[in-house]
């Protein structure tokens, strides 16, 4: 696991005086005041990544004040703390300078941008928001850029990646201190190209507050972290502002829902819109529509084609329609950073289109056949991820399609009972077990999922469909359950976890990879059947 202290940051560090820092900002001064020669290198807003010569903004927080944390900082060798009124009346003992403004937040990602000499400013960067999609997209625009020669690199969910320089993730978009800190080390690194996933939290916490995306791209919305945001206009509002000057250049809109719909007309920046799906009778006609979609090895081939009749024809190895709209969001936003058509119809051409390998994402970690099931590991986690992943595989499934999941604790409980009515709805077998509990009891999570579960297997035995709903825990023993007991022409989905490696429950990290747990069952399954 990733520990608080992992960060990518550049060798080379350039001095800034503090004097120029106080002007630049408009910053006050607390006692001792900014002694004329102090200078710092790089900003850091947790005391555990202090490096010397690092400023220390001290965050004010839901779960502390990191003026509690200064001290230590200044004892790791920061050469001055910014901070806010309240915590600089905490910090009237420092032997470093403090500095003051009212919302530190907000300045976290000006500051270490100016510090930085402004990293995002040499890179081309695109940044891609949207309840679903974010990580599999930002790797098939990496694959892309690569193809047509770039040097990406990429800061998302899975892992930060700056030449070969990869740490995996703690957040899916990091704070905004160590993003700059990666941005400069991309630039030192040779990288030209960013790809990044842009969470709604980010931009409400002032995470990518520093960068302005050449472009910005948005997959879609749907219910999900309500916890945090309390209401669906307001996560959409959180979103809606990666499509202003402030944020972005110019933007790129799937309008499949109808939040991208009102996305594409809420933005203040130029947008263009990508539709692969039917339009609604009212819908405005797309800029970018997707057609022809036929089944592609284990994805899609499909056409993309722009209202003035350019057209290109490419493919993705993912499985499911919304890999399609993924695919054509990243090629859109290619093309809308300027780069010429004929240039990515040779890419794509050249680089197997975008069939990118994205960990834990519809990742086939068994293929069936031999009598043995085929084993897909997805990262669904809400609803409608659970319905997509479920239908994608449902048309390659001959026998049943089985799905292991469970809903995470202390987050958005309201989604519990709805995940489990999706599972009916896309499954024959439903396997209820654990997903992150965090502090709460986990029974009490299952139980949810298994009340919207047990209700919408009840209306389906009504209209004559048979599922089968239990509930298996520990995670790892679900998982192995459901694949021994599948059939060889069955599919089993094991949903919610993805890339992920470790399952917290009440703090402990317990160390756990579905990848792991499956390939487990299946050499299990093996072994009792050598000639299945
Ligand atoms: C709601 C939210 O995003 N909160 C984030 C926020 O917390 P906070 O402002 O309440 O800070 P706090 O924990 O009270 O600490 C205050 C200050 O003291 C500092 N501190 C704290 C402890 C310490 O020992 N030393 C120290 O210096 C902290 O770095 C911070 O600057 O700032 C913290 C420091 O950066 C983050 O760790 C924390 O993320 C929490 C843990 C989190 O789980 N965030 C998730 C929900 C999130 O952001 N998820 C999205 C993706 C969602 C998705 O699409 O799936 C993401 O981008 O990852
Ligand atoms: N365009 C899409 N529309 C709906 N569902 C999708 C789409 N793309 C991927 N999914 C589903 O959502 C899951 C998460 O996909 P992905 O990791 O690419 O999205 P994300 O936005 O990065 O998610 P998160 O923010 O939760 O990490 C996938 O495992 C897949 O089941």
């Amino acid at each position: 696991m990733t520990s608080p202290t992992d960060r990518i940051r550049p060798a080379v560090l350039v001095p800034r005086r503090v004097a120029d820092l106080v002007a630049r900002f408009d910053l006050t001064t607390a006692v001792p005041g900014p002694d004329a020669a102090a200078e710092v290198t790089a900003v850091a807003s947790d005391n555990r990544a202090v490096a010397a010569g690092d400023l220390f903004v001290a965050l004010p927080g839901a779960r502390a004040h990191g003026a509690a944390f200064a001290a230590d900082a200044v004892s790791r060798g920061a050469h001055a703390v910014l901070t806010d009124p309240a915590g600089a009346d905490r910090l009237r003992d420092l032997t470093v300078p403090v500095l003051v403004t009212d919302d530190p937040r907000t300045l976290l990602g000006p500051v270490a941008a100016w510090v930085h000499g402004a990293p995002a400013e040499r890179l081309t960067t695109f940044g891609i928001t949207g309840t679903n999609g974010k990580t599999t997209t930002t790797y098939q625009l990496d694959h892309l850029l690569r193809s047509l020669g770039r040097r990406g690199g990429l800061v998302g969910t899975v892992e930060t990646r700056s030449g070969d320089r990869v740490l995996p993730s703690r957040l899916t978009t990091p704070e905004a201190s160590d993003l700059q800190a990666v941005l400069a080390a991309m630039c030192e690194d040779g990288v030209d190209s960013l790809s990044m996933e842009v969470s709604s939290h980010a931009i409400a916490m002032h995470r990518v507050d520093g960068v302005v995306y050449d472009v910005a791209g948005f997959t879609n919305l749907s219910q999900d972290h309500l916890d945090f945001h309390g209401d669906l206009p307001t996560y959409f509002a959180a979103k809606a502002e990666l499509f202003t000057p402030a944020r972005a250049r110019r933007g790129v809109v799937v309008v499949d829902d109808a939040w991208g719909e009102r996305m594409a007309a809420a933005a203040t920046v130029s947008v263009e819109t990508v539709r692969t799906t039917a339009p609604a009778p009212d819908s405005p006609a797309a800029d970018w529509t997707v057609s022809e979609v036929v089944p592609h090895g284990t994805g899609s081939a499909f056409t993309l084609t722009r209202t003035d009749g350019l057209s290109l024809r490419t493919s993705t190895s993912l499985p499911g329609h919304f890999n399609v709209a993924n695919a054509a969001l990243a090629v859109v936003m290619v093309l809308a950073s300027g780069v010429d058509p004929q240039d990515v119809v040779a890419a794509l051409e050249a680089g197997d289109g975008l069939s990118a390998r994205v960990p834990g994402r519809m990742e086939v970690v068994g293929p069936g056949g031999d009598g043995h099931p085929r084993v897909v590991v997805d990262f669904a986690h809400n609803t409608d991820a659970l319905e997509l992943a479920l239908a994608a595989l449902r048309p390659t499934t001959t026998g049943r399609l089985a799905v292991v999941f469970g809903a995470t604790g202390d987050r958005d409980p309201g989604k519990r009972p709805a995940m489990g009515a999706a599972a009916v709805a896309g499954a024959d077998v439903v396997v209820i077990t654990d997903d992150d509990p965090h502090d709460e009891d986990a029974a009490a999570v299952r139980a949810a999922v298994r009340a919207g579960a047990e209700a919408a297997r009840e209306s389906a035995a009504a209209a004559g469909r048979t599922v089968t709903v239990t509930e298996v825990a520990p995670r790892g023993e679900a998982v192995r359950r459901a694949v021994l007991e599948a059939a060889g022409t069955d599919t089993v989905l094991v949903a919610g976890r993805g890339h992920e490696t470790f399952q917290e429950v009440r703090g402990v990290d317990l160390e756990l990879d579905d990848r792991v747990e499956a390939r487990a069952a299946l050499h299990a399954r093996a072994e009792r059947t050598p000639t299945a």
